[in-house]
């Protein structure tokens, strides 16, 4: 496998970026075709499942059709198509820990591909999802109780990164569809104090923990696990409710066990599920349980139609592909470091946080599969808030500062909530109003030849430059019709797929996450040096320094 930079697709954008750089103006552009928008952009409609759309308008980047063709040329050229179906078929492409990548059969229903079946086993993915159908539905019907006869109404997800994050997410995002009488909390960091305020909010008799662990071995979810255990034992007092009490999702049968949770009680998923694309699989326990379980195959089913849509679609109609090239553009020829996600919708709050992990877990890396140092940017920067709110904070930079920041607007034509007190329409139309006036503003600016115009004879020079706004800042826009289970699984799918094509042309391995162990170790040992300052050794004379104040100021 050779570096990205040694494609000849990499070395002919190159010379387009060197050469044609100037030329790329928003501005121009549209003026001088009038069907830029026709031409860059694409509906998506889901072949599977109710009909699921959505609008990507990628007409406001820095592209031509020449630069587009010479992108997909680079598709092809590093095997985008050969790893997708790789991927698809089971194949270990995870080569750093030898293990399929199999996601996509987490949701491959109605009717089922047989993805990567060997390896997947597709009866295991369907009594899972059966024994996630019977427990959700035990528990939001009140079936399910606690150890006092009364009904699970709080629900508490301890877990971290992967186990946590998707699930936030999507429960926040699809709060509309939420059971009415049922509230999900989610614990994750080792802080005491996120467990400590949560159970504040807990009464032992109606809550359940989900104990949410790939490898059941994650210092912050056990410790947070074990003590929220003895929080309810120390109302519930028997040992034999923490059955009722407690669940666990994992691989790790042994450790589950060990921890005191029965193994019927056990959720169980593969190695083949990475963590940061784990929610499809039984980590999405509690979305299901909030948003029920025919709601929870919708998401997958919307997912399933994304992941159709980037198996059979060439590369120049397929749309995770499109974003992912759009994305390289960026990020290798103009030297962008970030990339912002701008959902217009409330619900979608979490969304940035989520791919944070998504996008900077899979493609933070610097060497490639075969072990080369790469010389040229990976993954980006991920980041964003949800609209209007950044705009009160962050834009002024987005839209004057010093960098080129590429973003995606996301938003939902219908809102959950047109009536707010007696007022109906009016806030969705503003929200709406904004999310497409902020891509205009970014991309065609406001020229000081208006800016004059504006403030009329008088205004001092420093003035007229200061509200100059350049413009030709890349976007793109993704609208679709509502919020609903099964176009928020397309979604995640489609920035899912956007990762992955990214990850395979840049040559790294976009499914382990090496990066992490080492603070962990670290930590470890340090833990075990905390207690006295003589024990504190081997450490440079900063982390010295400040472990020895930490020792001389801590009182407990
Ligand atoms: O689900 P767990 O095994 O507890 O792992 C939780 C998280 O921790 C690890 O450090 C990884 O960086 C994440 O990818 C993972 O999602």
């Amino acid at each position: 496998m050779s570096l990205a930079s040694n494609y000849t697709a990499w070395k002919k954008l190159q010379s387009i970026y060197d050469s044609q750089r100037s030329e790329l103006v928003l501005k121009q552009l549209f003026a001088a075709d009038p069907q830029r928008f026709a031409k860059f952009s694409k509906t998506y409609h889901s072949t599977v499942g109710p009909e699921t759309t959505f609008l990507l308008d990628y007409s406001k980047n820095l592209i031509t059709e020449d630069v587009l063709s010479t992108l997909f040329s680079l598709a092809r050229e590093a095997g985008v198509e050969k790893t997708r179906d790789a991927m698809f078929s089971g194949a270990h492409i995870n080569t750093s820990e030898d293990r399929a990548v199999l996601h996509i059969a987490l949701r491959d229903i109605a009717p089922s591909e047989n993805w990567g079946i060997q390896e997947a086993g597709a009866n295991e993915v369907k009594e899972v999802l059966a024994h996630i159908k019977n427990f959700t539905d035990k528990v939001r019907s009140g079936e399910w109780t606690g150890y006092t006869g009364k009904r699970i109404t709080t629900i508490v997800n301890i877990g971290i990164g992967g186990s946590d994050l998707g699930p936030v997410m999507v429960t926040e995002a699809l709060k509309p569809y939420a059971h009415p009488d049922l509230t999900a909390h989610f614990v994750s960091n080792i802080d005491g104090t996120h467990l400590a305020e949560t159970v504040k909010l807990c009464d032992p008799e109606t809550t359940l923990f989900i104990v949410a662990s790939k490898t059941f071995t994650t210092q912050e979810t056990i410790t947070n696990a074990e003590s929220a255990r003895s929080w309810f034992l120390a109302t519930a007092k028997d040992k034999a409710h923490v059955a009722k009490h407690f669940v666990a999702l994992s691989t790790n049968a042994k450790a589950v066990s060990a921890f005191g949770i029965s193994t019927d009680n056990m959720f169980k998923f593969w190695d083949w599920v990475g963590g940061r694309y784990s929610l499809w699989s039984a980590i999405g326990l509690s979305i299901a349980l909030v948003i029920g379980y025919e709601n929870f195959e919708q998401l997958l089913l919307g997912a399933h139609g994304m992941d159709r849509h980037f198996k059979e679609t060439p590369l120049e109609n397929n749309l995770p592909v499109i974003l992912a090239l759009i994305g390289i553009w960026y990020n290798d020829f103009y030297g962008s470091q970030t990339h912002a996600l701008l959902p217009y919708d409330q619900y979608l709050h979490k969304f940035a946080d989520y791919f944070q992990q998504g996008d900077m877990e899979s493609n933070g890396k610097f060497i490639t599969k075969d072990g080369n140092r790469v010389d040229y940017q990976t993954g980006p920067i991920i980041w964003g808030a949800s609209g209007t709110n950044g705009q009160h904070s962050f834009y002024q930079l987005v839209h004057q500062g010093t960098k080129l920041i590429p973003a995606d607007f996301i938003a939902p034509a219908t809102t959950h909530n047109p009536h707010v007190g007696d007022v109906s329409s009016k806030h969705h139309r503003i929200l709406l109003s904004n999310f497409f006036a902020q891509p205009e503003a970014l991309a065609f600016g406001k020229t000081e030849e208006e800016v004059k115009k504006e403030l009329g004879a008088g205004a001092s020079e420093a003035l007229i430059k200061s509200k100059v706004f350049e413009g030709n800042r890349p976007s793109n826009s993704i609208l679709f019709p509502l919020l609903t289970p099964n176009a928020l699984g397309a979604l995640i799918a489609l920035y899912e797929h956007k990762i992955f094509t990214q990850g395979v042309i840049w040559g790294i391995n976009s499914f382990d996450q090496m990066g992490v162990e080492l603070g962990k170790v670290l930590a470890k040992n340090i833990l075990a040096q905390l207690n006295k300052p003589e024990d504190v050794t081997g450490h440079d004379s900063s982390t010295t320094g400040l472990i020895h104040q930490y020792q001389s100021w801590r009182k407990e």
